[in-house]
C-alpha cells in the first residue's frame, strides 16, 4: 500500500471518530441544546435554508423546522453550528445583549465585499465610532431641515420622468430614487451626470456580487463584484482627493463631514461610505417597491391614503406653500400604518447574523459560546400568535397602537392579537446598540414617495410578479406597473 493509499484509508475513520467525539463532548457539556438537525457534514442545512420562497411567508424550510422543533432550534448553517430563533423574546434578548453575550457576525464574504471596515462587520469601539458618524449624518435635525426637502426633490425627479400611460419598472424606479438621493448626500453627486450614471452601473454589478454565492473564480458574480468594488473605491478616493485640495471644505455631504470631523483613515472612510450607500439604497428601495405592490391589491388603503394626502396638499395650497415640511410629514398618520404594515409583511431584512461570545442559557436551552445565532425577525412578524392573519396586508392593524385593535379594521383582520399589540415584536430595523441608523430616513423616504405617488398616479400590475426572499427580497420581473396620471401634470422639482 502506497503512502497516499494508506493516508486515504485512514483519514475518513479518524475524521468520523473526531466528529463523534466532538458531538459527544458537546452533548456532555451542553446537555440542553435546542432540538434540531445538524444536516450534512460541512454543508449542514444551508442549501435548504437559503432556498428562495415567497417574501410574505417564512418559507417551507422554516415552517417545517418550527413545526418539528419549535421556535428555537439548532442547525448547521453557513459552515457553523447555529441556533436559529423565531422566538420574539429570544430575538430581543440577542439584540439587546450585543457586545455582552452576543456579537454581530456576518459571513466573511460580506466583509470581503463591503470591506473590513464596513459597519456591518465592525464590533466594539470602531463600530461605535462609525455609528456615531452615521447617526450624526442622519440626525433628526438634518432630516427635518435638509433631508426632507432633498427626499422630495428626488421623488419628483423620478415621478416626473414617468411617461403618460406607460409601463414602468417600480423596483428600478425606486432604486433610481434611493441611489440618486444617497449619492448626493454622501458625495454631492448630481443625478443624471455621467459620473453618477457610471457609478450607478458599477454599483449594480457590485450589488449582484453582494447577494451571490462568495465564489471568487473568474466569471462569477462575486469576482465581478470585487472588481466593481475596486472601481467604486477608486472613484470615491478621487473625490476624496479633490476635496482635500479644496481650501473651503463642503461639509454638507458625508464625505466632507467625515474629512473635517473624524480621525478615520482613508481606507476606513472608503468602507464607511460604501457600506452606507449599500445600507441606505438597497433596503429602502425594496421597501418602496413592496408598498407599491401591496397597495395595488388593497384599494381601500389607497383610497384612505389619497384622502390623507389630498388634505395635506389642499392645506398647502391654501397657505401658498409648495414644498412639504416636517409638519406635513407628521400629518401622514395612515401612511405610517401603511409603512409599518409593508415592513412587517414584506420583511426587507429577514434575519440577522450574530454569534454567542459567552455560554448562554435561555428558557432552559444552552447556546454555546462561539455558536452562530440567527434571530429571524421575519418569523416573528409572520407569527399568527402575535399578529392576527399575519399574511394579510392590513395597515389598519397599526391604528390605535396603544389601545385595542382597531374595530374598524378592514381587510378581514381584527388587528394585532393581544401579545402583538406591543411594538416589542415589531423589529424591521433590528434593535439594541445596532438598531438601523437610517430607520427614520427610510420611513421619511417611503412617506414622501407615497405622497406624490397616490396624488399623481393610478397603477396596476402590468405583468405577474411577486416578491421573493433569496433571502434578500427582490421582484424577479422588477415589478412592472402600468401607470395612469391622475393630475394634469407632475412637475420636476423647481430647485
Ligand atoms: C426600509 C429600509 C431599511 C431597513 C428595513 C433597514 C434594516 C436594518 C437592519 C435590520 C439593521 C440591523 C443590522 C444588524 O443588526 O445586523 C440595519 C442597520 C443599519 N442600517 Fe438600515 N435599514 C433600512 C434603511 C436604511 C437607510 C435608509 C440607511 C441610511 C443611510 C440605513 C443605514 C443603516 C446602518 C448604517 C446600519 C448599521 C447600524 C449599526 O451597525 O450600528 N438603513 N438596517
Amino acid at each position: 500500500m502506497s503512502d497516499l493509499e494508506f493516508f486515504l484509508f485512514l483519514v475518513p475513520p479518524i475524521l468520523a471518530v473526531l466528529i463523534i467525539l466532538n458531538l459527544f463532548k458537546r452533548k456532555h457539556k451542553f446537555p440542553n441544546l435546542p432540538p434540531g438537525d445538524m444536516g450534512w457534514p460541512f454543508l449542514g442545512e444551508t442549501i435548504g435554508y437559503l432556498r428562495p420562497y415567497s417574501a410574505t411567508t417564512i418559507g417551507d424550510f422554516m415552517q417545517d423546522h418550527i413545526s418539528r422543533y419549535g421556535k428555537i432550534y439548532k442547525s448547521n448553517l453557513f459552515g457553523e453550528p447555529t441556533i436559529v430563533s423565531a422566538d420574539a423574546g429570544l430575538n430581543r434578548y440577542i439584540l439587546q445583549n450585543e457586545g455582552k453575550l452576543f456579537e454581530c457576525n456576518y459571513p466573511r464574504s460580506i466583509g470581503g465585499i463591503l470591506g473590513k471596515w464596513s459597519m456591518l462587520v465592525q464590533v466594539g469601539q470602531m463600530h461605535r465610532d462609525m455609528r456615531m458618524i452615521s447617526l450624526n449624518f442622519l440626525s433628526h435635525a438634518r432630516l427635518r431641515n435638509q433631508l426632507l426637502s432633498e427626499v422630495e426633490k428626488h421623488t419628483l425627479l423620478v415621478l416626473a420622468s414617468w411617461k403618460r400611460d406607460s409601463v414602468v419598472s417600480a423596483q428600478d424606479e425606486a432604486k433610481k430614487f434611493t441611489f440618486n438621493f444617497m449619492a448626493e448626500h454622501i458625495m454631492s453627486l448630481q443625478p443624471g451626470n455621467p459620473e453618477t450614471e457610471q457609478l450607478k452601473k458599477e454599483y449594480i454589478t457590485f450589488m449582484k456580487g453582494v447577494v451571490s454565492a462568495p465564489l471568487n473564480f473568474p466569471g462569477t458574480a462575486y469576482r465581478r463584484a470585487l472588481q466593481s468594488r475596486s472601481t467604486i473605491l477608486g472613484f470615491i478616493e478621487r473625490k476624496m482627493e479633490e476635496r482635500l485640495k479644496e481650501t473651503k471644505g463642503n461639509e454638507n455631504d458625508l464625505l466632507g463631514w467625515v474629512l473635517k470631523n473624524s480621525n478615520l483613515s482613508k481606507e476606513q472612510i472608503l468602507d464607511l461610505l460604501l457600506s452606507l450607500l449599500f445600507a441606505g439604497h438597497e433596503t429602502s428601495s425594496v421597501a418602496i417597491a413592496l408598498s407599491i405592490y401591496f397597495l395595488e391589491s388593497c384599494p381601500d388603503a389607497v383610497q384612505q391614503l389619497t384622502a390623507e394626502h389630498l388634505e395635506i396638499s389642499r392645506a398647502k395650497k391654501l397657505s401658498g406653500e409648495t414644498e412639504l415640511n416636517w409638519d406635513d410629514y407628521k400629518k401622514m398618520e395612515f401612511t405610517q400604518c401603511v409603512i409599518n404594515e409593508t415592513l412587517r409583511l414584506g420583511n426587507v431584512v429577514r434575519f440577522l447574523h450574530r454569534k454567542a461570545v459567552k455560554d448562554v442559557r435561555y428558557k432552559g436551552y444552552d447556546i454555546p459560546c462561539g455558536w452562530k445565532v440567527l434571530p429571524v425577525i421575519s418569523a416573528v412578524h409572520l407569527d399568527p400568535s402575535l399578529f392576527d392573519l399575519p399574511h394579510n396586508f392590513d395597515p389598519w392593524r397599526w391604528q390605535n397602537k396603544q389601545g385595542s385593535p382597531s374595530a374598524s379594521g378592514k381587510g378581514g383582520s381584527t388587528g394585532m392579537s393581544s401579545t402583538g399589540k406591543s411594538s416589542n415584536n415589531f423589529m424591521p430595523f433590528g434593535g439594541g446598540p445596532r438598531l438601523c441608523a437610517g430607520s427614520e430616513l427610510a420611513k421619511l423616504e417611503m412617506a414622501i414617495f407615497i405622497h406624490h405617488l397616490v396624488l399623481n398616479f393610478h397603477w396596476k400590475l402590468a405583468a405577474p410578479d411577486q416578491a421573493f426572499a433569496y433571502p434578500y427580497v427582490d421582484f424577479p420581473n422588477a415589478l412592472p406597473i402600468a401607470i395612469q396620471h391622475i393630475s394634469s401634470s407632475i412637475k420636476p422639482p423647481p430647485h
